[in-house]
């Protein structure tokens, strides 16, 4: 296949994901959080970047919580640097299965007269991870850090009143997390670990007050993140139906300064609220008792939990919107995808709860997918990949908006283009 130098942007609330076209993985997996310095008009982007220290550093978020983009300008910068400058005449860019009308206009606007690429489409995340595995009909799963969607995708297209989303996710265990530590009277020092990460700086005697509070709290999630993707596990049966006498181990946890905890039971207790539901023991999960019941206190976490019924809840709800000739298909055909769903025994756990609730005759199997080099199989990448594919097809080559449509038709034309 000759080469193809269209630039794909797959867009997250967590994390950018940036390459070229025929390629499998990204050339630039940055946070959707980027460093800016008053020295330079060129933000900072990477974890390595990122994870050093910078003097006069601060950090800010270019990608909102519904993952719509929220700095058009950062966003058109970062692109510009996943272009190779002479030969990208294309952009293709992922977005959310609900995307709102002006965000697109907006990004159409960017991609012609800022960077004055040629051609660029839009086209729904959970379209082009199903075709990553080349199906057109599935039902993809995908649960990042602050949403999680149940897609039915059928013959290549969504329908807007089947989506099923939540915004129970990565970040929900991640305040768990959180809340466990500070029960425990244990305090991550952002300070240490950069220390820790940078052996030179000892010497500067970096003091609270040196590092902006927005850096302060992105290496605090940093290490939270990392906590999470290290210790935590799904129990492939739910921990209501374990022998209440049954006593789990402790382990201990060190992180990169040394300091250390011990869980015991928590890596498996946390990641539980991903599969409450009415039937499951609904006192136990949604009212707990002692320590449990104040990492559930905060407001804004009992919204997010407000008639969530466990991501086999999801999925079924999603299923049942569909056509009932499809839903033995779609039952057939689950694909996972973001990084929530990395967990240890994830996919086990959620297959066995989904056929708990699924119609006793139809049959429940997830999509094998196949490892990626950074070994998280595709579950990162999947959209990236399908876009990566379907813009190196040379039948794709007239589905473009290209820059002389916008130039007749204006922004709004992308709605006709990227249905
Ligand atoms: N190995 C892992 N184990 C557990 N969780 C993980 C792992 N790797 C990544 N995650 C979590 O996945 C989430 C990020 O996933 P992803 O990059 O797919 O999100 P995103 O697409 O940027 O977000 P969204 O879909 O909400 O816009 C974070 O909460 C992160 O902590």
């Amino acid at each position: 296949m000759d080469y193809i130098p269209h630039v794909i942007a797959d867009i997250g609330s967590n994390t950018i994901r940036l390459g070229r076209a025929g390629e499998c993985n990204p050339v630039i997996n940055t946070p959707s959080q980027v460093g800016i310095l008053q020295s330079s008009s060129d933000p900072l982007i990477g974890s390595e970047e990122l994870n050093q220290y910078h003097e006069g550093l601060k950090m800010k978020q270019i990608v909102d919580q519904d993952s719509y983009i929220s700095d058009y300008d950062i966003f058109a910068q970062i692109l510009e640097k996943a272009r190779n400058k002479d030969v990208s005449i294309g952009a293709f860019l992922t977005e959310p299965a609900q995307q709102r009308k002006e965000n697109r206009a907006k990004l159409v606007e960017q991609i012609f007269e800022k960077l004055s690429f040629e051609q660029m489409f839009i086209a729904k995340a959970p379209v082009l991870s199903s075709f990553s595995v080349g199906c057109t009909t599935s039902l993809v799963f995908d649960s990042g850090e602050n949403n999680t969607y149940a897609v039915p995708v059928h013959d290549g297209y969504i329908s807007q009143s089947t989506i099923q989303k939540s915004k129970v996710a990565g970040n929900v265990i991640s305040e768990n997390v959180k809340k466990f530590l500070t029960n425990q009277a244990f305090e991550i020092d952002p300070i240490s670990i950069l220390e820790a990460d940078n052996y030179d700086l000892k010497e500067l005697n970096l003091a609270k007050k040196d590092i902006h509070e927005s850096v302060y709290a992105f290496h605090i999630e940093r290490m939270v993140k990392k906590i999470k993707h290290d210790l935590l596990e799904c129990s492939i049966e739910p921990i209501s139906k374990r022998d209440p006498s049954y006593e789990f181990e402790s382990k201990t946890y060190s992180l990169p300064d040394g300091k250390s905890f011990t869980v015991k039971g928590e890596q498996f207790k946390i990641p539980e609220i991903f599969f409450i539901s009415d039937s499951s023991s609904s006192e136990e999960q949604k009212e707990p008792k002692d320590a449990d019941a104040e990492m559930q206190a905060d407001d804004q976490y009992n919204q997010k939990l407000d008639g969530f019924n466990g991501f086999q809840g999801l999925v079924q709800k999603a299923i049942n919107a569909s056509e009932m000739d499809i839903r033995r298909d779609l039952y057939k055909n689950i694909l996972c995808t973001g990084g929530t769903t990395l967990l240890k025994n994830f996919e086990e756990r959620l297959i066995r709860d989904i056929e708990e609730v699924a119609p006793q005759n139809y049959t429940v199997n997830f999509i094998k997918k196949r490892n990626t080099s950074f070994g998280t199989g595709d579950m990162l990448y999947s959209s990236f990949i399908g876009a990566s594919i379907l813009s190196s097809l040379s039948s794709f080559k007239h589905m473009w908006f290209t820059k002389q449509e916008y130039a007749e038709h204006g922004p709004n034309h992308i709605e006709k283009k990227c249905p």
